[in-house]
């Protein structure tokens, strides 16, 4: 009989992809991926410009449906689920800070994220004050992240690495199971990528992270596992002494010894 997860002390995939596939036009942008996300890990997708990762978030999310491949979050088949619907099970995508609303504050940031149904919309008709129920969630939230001295700051004025907390707060009021992060630590400083990468490490402990993440420094210091892709396919994957021991790797990101 084939070894199945429960024959391991891995924690449980959660979130995972069997053959997955997305041409464009005749282009194959992806091809036969396979990926299996653990709850408790931060996993990274790394590859050169070009090698399918934002394809692959895409897919997972259904944004883009696959050209063919079985998708599975929590054991349900998801492949051809609505991306509300993917939302509402656990599967959700923190997009770049314009999602964040800089005229509102910290506070009610979070607290319209809160009454979010499946994430991907808000309901601007309902008023602030009718929001106050969920103040005192909003808190708590604020207070994990370490955000709570600024809750009545506008938004728009945070520092960058700041907005990001924030825009990662504004997910977690969704309570994923699976979180997926694009380049969370883009164009950051070393102080902010410290406070950014301290706040994934804790969030990952009750639930999943799939992060596209260019910063190497950060991928070796932040994540359990890691998928290395190059031309929409996986070129290895394991922990970062594995992968960064990989001729294939190094070839890929460095190109040949002769070079
Ligand atoms: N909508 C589309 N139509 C046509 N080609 C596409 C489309 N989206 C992506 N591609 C192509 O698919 C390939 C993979 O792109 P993708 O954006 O997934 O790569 P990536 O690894 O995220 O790259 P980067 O690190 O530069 O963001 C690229 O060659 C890209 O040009």
């Amino acid at each position: 009989m084939a070894p199945t997860d429960l024959d391991t002390n891995e924690p449980r995939v959660v979130l995972s992809a069997r053959g997955l596939r997305r041409d464009f036009a005749g282009f194959v942008a992806v091809k036969s991926v396979d990926l299996d996300v653990r709850h408790g890990n931060i996993h990274a997708l790394i590859g050169p410009n070009g090698a399918g990762k934002t394809t692959v978030f895409n897919l997972l999310t259904k944004f883009l449906a696959p050209t063919s491949g079985r998708i599975e979050l929590l054991g349900h088949d998801i492949t051809r689920m609505a991306p509300a619907r993917v939302a509402r099970m656990g599967l959700v995508r923190s997009f770049q800070i314009s999602a964040i609303f800089p005229h509102l504050s910290v506070l009610d940031n979070v607290r319209v994220a809160l009454q979010r149904p499946g994430g991907l919309s808000v309901q601007f008709w309902r008023s602030l004050a009718a929001l106050d129920r969920l103040t005192p969630r909003a808190e708590e939230l604020l207070r994990s992240v370490g955000l709570d001295d600024a809750r009545n700051r506008l938004a728009g004025d945070l520092s960058y690495g700041r907005k990001r907390v924030l825009e990662i707060a504004t997910t977690l009021a969704l309570d994923p199971k699976v979180l997926l992060l694009d380049e969370p630590m883009a164009g950051m400083g070393h102080e902010d990528v410290a406070t950014v990468s301290d706040l994934i490490r804790s969030v990952a402990k009750d639930r999943a992270v799939l992060m596209v993440e260019h910063n190497l420094t950060v991928v070796a210091d932040l994540c359990d596992w890691i998928t290395v892709m190059q031309r929409g396919e996986v070129l290895a994957a394991g922990d970062y002494a594995t992968v960064s021991r990989d001729e294939r790797v190094k070839v890929a990101y460095m190109g040949t010894a002769d070079d």
